[in-house]
Order: C-alpha cells, then sequence, then structure tokens
C-alpha cells in the first residue's frame, strides 16, 4: 500500500491497487430515476466496456444528465445499481478514477489558471503532469491568466484541464461544447480523442450529431429515459435510416411516388422529393419505369440526424 492511500484527502477503500481492473468501466443494471411523477430514467441497462469512447445522444429531457450524475454520484437511482470499474460511482469518484466536465459551474473566482490546475492535480493521488495537463486542454498561453475572465470557450477548456488533471480512467463530460465556436469545438475534440488514445474511457452527451459520428466508437440514442438504439454511428443509420433517395420533380404530381419497391418514407417539400428505401436500385429503376419525369437525382446514406430523429419521433432536434 503506497503512502499516498493514507492521505487524509482521500477517505475511500484504496481501489486503486485492485488487481483485476473489471472489463466493463460503467454498468448501469436495470436503473431508474423519478422525480415525483416524472420519470427521468426507467429500466437503463447498459454496459461501456474500459477503452470505449461512447456518446450518449438524446433530445432535450431524454434523461442523459440524470444518467450522468447517477454515474458521478452526485443523485442515486430510485431502483437498480450503477457501477463504475465494479465499484460504486462514489467509491470510484473517491479513488480519483472519474474526471468529470459539468455543463457549465463557476470556476474559483481569484485564481489564475495554472493555480486552478494546480489545485485540482493535489487532490488526485497520480495527477497528470502540470505542463502536461495545460498543453492537452490548450491553455499553456492563458496560464497566468484568471480563469474567472475567461471567454464561455475558454473557461470550458479550464473546465476541461479540471477533468483531466488526475489523469482519471473515465472521463465523463456532459454536453462539454455547448459554449464552444466551430473552431474551438474541433480543437477540443482533438484534445479529448489525444487523451483516449491512453485507452481511457470517455462518455459524452451531447446534442450535436456531428460530435458523436466523429469522436465516438459506440453511440447509445436515449429517449424518454430508455436506449432506443446502441451501436456504431454507422449501424445505427443504417438500421433506422436505410438509404435516400432524392430528385425535384417541380409541380408534378407525387401520388405514388410512396409505394415504389423498397420506399418506407417519403417528404415532400416545394418541388423538392426525399424517399427513404431500404432498396435504391429497386426504387430509382421503377421512379424511371413509372415514367415519371425527375432531375438532380441522388442517393445517399441516411445521415445519423434523420436516423436520430426516426428513433426518437423527435422532431425539435436539428443541427446547430
Ligand atoms: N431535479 C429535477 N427535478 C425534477 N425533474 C427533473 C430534475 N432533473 C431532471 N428532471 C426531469 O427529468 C427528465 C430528464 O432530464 P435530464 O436533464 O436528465 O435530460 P437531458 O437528456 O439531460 O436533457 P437536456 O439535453 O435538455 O440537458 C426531464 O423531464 C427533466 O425535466
Amino acid at each position: 500500500m503506497s503512502s499516498r492511500t493514507r492521505d487524509s484527502r482521500h477517505y475511500a477503500p484504496d481501489l486503486r491497487e485492485s488487481s483485476v481492473i473489471p472489463m466493463n468501466a460503467i454498468t448501469f443494471t436495470g436503473v431508474s430515476k423519478s422525480y415525483g411523477a416524472v420519470r427521468a430514467v426507467e429500466a437503463l441497462d447498459l454496459e461501456i466496456a474500459a477503452g470505449q469512447a461512447v456518446a450518449l445522444l438524446g433530445p432535450n429531457g431524454a434523461g442523459k444528465s440524470t444518467s450522468i450524475n447517477m454515474l458521478l454520484g452526485l443523485i442515486r437511482p430510485t431502483a437498480g445499481t450503477v457501477g463504475v470499474f465494479g465499484q460504486p460511482p462514489d467509491a470510484a469518484v473517491r479513488a480519483g478514477w472519474i474526471g468529470a466536465m459539468p455543463q457549465d459551474g463557476a470556476l474559483v473566482p481569484g485564481l489564475t489558471v495554472r493555480e486552478v490546475v494546480e489545485f485540482v492535480r493535489s487532490l488526485y493521488p497520480e495527477p497528470m503532469p502540470l505542463d502536461e495537463v495545460l498543453s492537452l486542454a490548450n491553455l499553456t498561453s492563458l496560464a497566468k491568466r484568471r480563469a474567472d475572465q475567461l471567454s464561455g470557450g475558454q473557461a470550458q477548456r479550464v473546465r476541461f484541464a479540471i477533468a483531466v488533471a488526475g489523469a482519471p480512467r473515465l472521463l465523463v463530460l456532459d454536453e462539454p461544447t455547448a459554449a464552444m465556436d466551430v473552431e474551438s469545438r474541433r480543437s477540443f475534440w482533438a484534445s479529448m480523442r489525444a487523451y483516449a488514445a491512453g485507452g481511457r474511457t470517455i462518455l459524452f452527451a451531447t446534442h450535436y450529431l456531428e460530435e458523436a459520428d466523429e469522436n465516438a466508437d459506440r453511440v447509445v440514442v436515449i429517449s424518454r429515459g430508455q436506449v432506443v438504439a446502441d451501436g456504431t454511428a454507422q449501424e445505427i443509420k443504417s438500421a433506422a435510416g436505410g438509404r435516400t433517395v432524392r430528385f425535384t420533380i417541380g409541380d408534378r404530381p407525387t401520388a405514388g411516388l410512396d409505394t415504389l419497391p423498397g420506399v418506407t418514407g417519403m417528404e415532400v417539400r416545394g418541388g423538392s422529393v426525399r424517399l427513404r428505401t431500404t432498396d435504391p436500385d429497386a426504387t430509382v429503376q421503377a421512379l424511371y419505369a413509372s415514367g415519371v419525369e425527375v432531375r438532380d437525382l441522388e442517393v445517399k446514406g441516411a445521415d445519423l440526424e434523420e436516423a436520430f430523429l426516426s428513433l426518437t419521433g423527435d422532431k425539435s432536434t436539428t443541427r446547430p
């Protein structure tokens, strides 16, 4: 047992030296959480293997933050159990296994960026070197600035630095890029991927479908507190969306187009038609055979947004 284990800052049993590290970083087993009559999370079963980068995707009110808060030990489930590397969340937090980046939260007033990061590092048993944290969070040039006087995007970088300062094996991010512009977002995800490359586990909640598509090995879509899809972004797109045949038809009638072979859905906007199909070849052949005059025909894989909307039935969630 190391001398640091007896440090008064750490009240948990020493979990760091467990000889067997369970395969799963995260397990939700039959987890429900109700707030009065509101069932925020309902019988959630989820296993996330160590080393995965997983996006939690869902419309407003789907239960993402509630699930994350249970994972962080901030709230308790009404039913079921949550495990982090085989331990209850509060024990895992005290062992320094989890780094979290909340949606917002004030930064300690009066301290410089460096001081904030130094302070957080001092709370962890085996923190990441200071320079590495600053460089990873793209904060080296801001190290001497006061943390409470930064722009929204810069402050998010400090929150990211706080989350990784302890070199946690699990990083949990709740809508981490909400306050960032496009360039900051790009550099943030590059940092996140660099951190994940060391075999760490990442769970992030997002509304941005592109972020899930580009940065997650696995996407878990939740709606009304339940998992409605779980797989790679590609699997979700093909399972839920099939392919899309789009064309322009002008003011000619569209009646009957939705009965073409393979077609599972049709959307007409202005003179533009979008057919969702499980068999684009058969659809296009039948379309031409029908003699309907079409222009600008294109066949595309359904994107994650289409898949997401068809899975969650939520029409309000759109790209930023
Ligand atoms: N403290 C609370 N008291 C009462 N109801 C709550 C509380 N926190 C969340 N809820 C409700 O639980 C449901 C799930 O909320 P949650 O914040 O987990 O969703 P979310 O997926 O994170 O949404 P968003 O994307 O908007 O952040 C919602 O209906 C919400 O109104």
